[in-house]
């Protein structure tokens, strides 16, 4: 059964289309990361789930309502933007008692609720202190926790972990791991970061300039990517790059060949051809060190969009790491 329908949507502002024919549909209990470049359209699409904004032509379901619904729909969904913000004179439990009247929460259950969405988030010792002491990991949670407190069907997150640091990032990432597994909260998240996605998401979709490039559970579109194992080099120079990658040039072994931002060399290769792709790079002395991966949604993406254009993505996993000369 699926929470969200989304059916032929298109969202026009003046010259600027920001959804354009999008059809997309989302599970019941999944969590679904919403990914693609600045400006594809992902929080247009957020809006007009909740109604704060309405599509030009379409349709568009969520949680069993239409988003015109109104009140209903702000108690079974909870939209969480990517720059929600609390007043700092108030306590994190007044900013949570605000939210709860805000979304229609009984007085019978207001303080059960409040003080259940404080421990999901890791916040009932910091409940009683002001917003604004709070760490922006801190106000990040704080921020999910206004939209648990109306137990929703749906949560959907406008970019959560942008701006967090690593421990950020991992305390948000548990909390949202836990709904996933604990609940049957249907969960949708957009980012940027690819690898973030990747860790949480069973699902995924990739949107491009308004339309959906590609969806699907997160482990299918990795296997159907073209790239079966990625191979970066490291060369002792520029020029010894320049000699790895020709080596490469119209060898029947690997798939494409291209230079990262942090100057690497990449090699996409059958798995079954890696041992010859390595063998052929270290062919002298130019390479001084490589990774080898799996593919991952870095991979999903460059094949759905062509390129990596505004995505953040984190070094791939360090297995199969080696290095020459310590
Ligand atoms: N209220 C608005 N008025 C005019 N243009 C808008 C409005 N809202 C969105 N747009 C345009 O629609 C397009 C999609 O914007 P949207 O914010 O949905 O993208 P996004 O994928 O969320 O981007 P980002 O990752 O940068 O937040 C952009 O070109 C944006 O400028």
């Amino acid at each position: 059964m699926n929470e969200i329908n989304i059916e032929n949507v298109t969202k026009t502002y003046g010259d600027v289309t920001s959804l354009d024919g999008v059809s997309l549909t989302i599970p019941s209990g999944s969590t679904f990361g919403l990914l693609g470049t600045n400006g594809a359209g992902k929080t247009t699409l957020f809006r007009l789930l909740v109604g704060h904004e309405h599509p030009d032509t379409g349709t568009l379901e969520v949680a069993g309502r239409s988003p015109d619904e109104g009140a209903s729909i702000r108690q079974r969904v909870g939209y969480l933007p990517e720059n929600a913000g609390f007043p700092a004179s108030f306590t994190g439990r007044e900013v949570l008692s605000f939210h709860a009247d805000m979304r229609g929460v009984s007085s019978a259950v207001k303080d059960d609720r409040i003080a259940d969405a404080l421990e999901t988030v890791g916040l009932s010792e910091a409940a009683d202190r002001r917003v604004g002491g709070y760490s922006n990991g801190m106000n990040r949670r704080l921020g999910l926790a206004t939209v648990l407190v109306a137990e929703p069907r749906v949560l959907l997150l406008d970019e959560p972990f942008s701006g967090l640091d690593p421990m950020g990032v991992d305390a948000l990432n548990g909390v949202i791991a836990r709904l996933s597994t604990e609940t049957s909260m249907t969960i949708v998240l957009t980012s940027h970061t690819l690898v973030e996605a990747g860790r949480v998401c069973d699902r995924i979709a990739i949107l491009d300039d308004g339309c959906v490039r590609v969806s699907g559970a997160a482990d299918d579109l990795r296997r159907a990517t073209g790239y079966t194992v990625t191979v970066r080099f490291r060369a002792v120079d520029e020029d010894a790059l320049s000699r790895v990658a020709d080596r490469f040039v119209e060898s029947p072994n690997v798939r494409a060949v291209d230079r990262t931002d942090d100057g690497w060399l990449r090699v996409r290769c059958a798995r079954d051809e890696v041992l010859d792709v390595i063998t052929a790079a270290h062919d002298g002395t130019d390479v001084d060190g490589f990774e080898v991966h799996e593919p991952d949604l870095y991979d999903v993406f460059h094949d759905a969009v062509g390129s990596d254009a505004g995505m953040e993505t984190a070094p791939p996993p360090a297995a199969g790491r080696q290095e020459r000369g310590g």
